[in-house]
């Protein structure tokens, strides 16, 4: 499916790569989709957000999060560090702020990945951020992702697919939505938007 495109952002006044923010629900694969398009095209910086959630078997510090303390993320929070920050289904995340302003500043295109309460508070932050929602073909096949994954627990799905409802009903507030049929199709409709390709 196409790009839904709202336009609702200001747009920068030169050729600056816009700051980009991907959010949807738990599952629908923003991860996935993410992965595709970087390795193909690796010079698209993403934003390696901070979080008291454990690590799954895999992940690792400094690459897919910085795993931190309560007490760790209450002083990220406390000296300003992070750009926005969210309680998400019982864990802390936030997006490290100077990361994603140094790479701006060097023109680099830059991606964040995170909730519907983070992406609020970039669109009051930083106006010019392009907004983009990734929604799921329908809400089975949502439910089947999230539960196929085997990574939360029954009591975590709940609360996430909980958070999923409120999650969809905000996605007019974004300025476009993909639809996740096809992870490359997906990957190659956000590089277009990135002024990628
Ligand atoms: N287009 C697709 N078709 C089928 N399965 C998909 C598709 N995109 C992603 N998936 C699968 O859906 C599951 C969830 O994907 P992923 O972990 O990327 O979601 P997410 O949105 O990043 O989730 P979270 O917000 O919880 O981190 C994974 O098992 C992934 O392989
Ligand atoms: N507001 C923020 N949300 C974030 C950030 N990093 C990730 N996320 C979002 O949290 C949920 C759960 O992630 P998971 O890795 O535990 O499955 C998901 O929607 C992420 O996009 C962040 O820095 N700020």
């Amino acid at each position: 499916m196409a790009a839904t495109p709202r336009g609702t952002s200001p747009v920068p006044p030169d050729d600056r790569p816009r700051l980009t923010v991907l959010s949807g629900p738990s599952g629908v694969g923003k991860s996935t989709v993410v992965a595709h398009m970087r390795k193909e095209h690796p010079e698209v910086w993403l934003s390696v957000s901070a979080t008291t959630r454990m690590p799954r078997p895999g992940e690792q510090h400094g690459v897919h999060y910085f795993f931190v303390t309560d007490e760790e993320m209450d002083k990220l929070i406390a000296n300003g560090e992070l750009l926005e920050w969210a309680e998400f289904a019982g864990n802390r995340y936030g997006t490290p702020r100077a990361a994603v302003l140094e790479h701006l500043e060097a023109g680099v295109p830059v991606l964040l990945e995170i909730d519907l309460q983070g992406a609020r508070q970039v669109r009051e932050s930083m106006a010019e951020a392009q907004l983009v929602f990734l929604a799921p073909p329908s809400w089975e096949e949502l439910v089947r992702r999230l539960t196929g994954r085997g990574t939360e627990s029954p009591e975590v799905i709940e609360r996430r697919l909980a958070a999923a409802r409120t999650e969809l009903a905000a996605e007019p507030e974004f300025d476009t939505t993909l639809v996740n049929t096809s992870v490359e199709a997906v990957a190659r409709e956000l590089l277009a938007l990135m002024n990628v390709v």
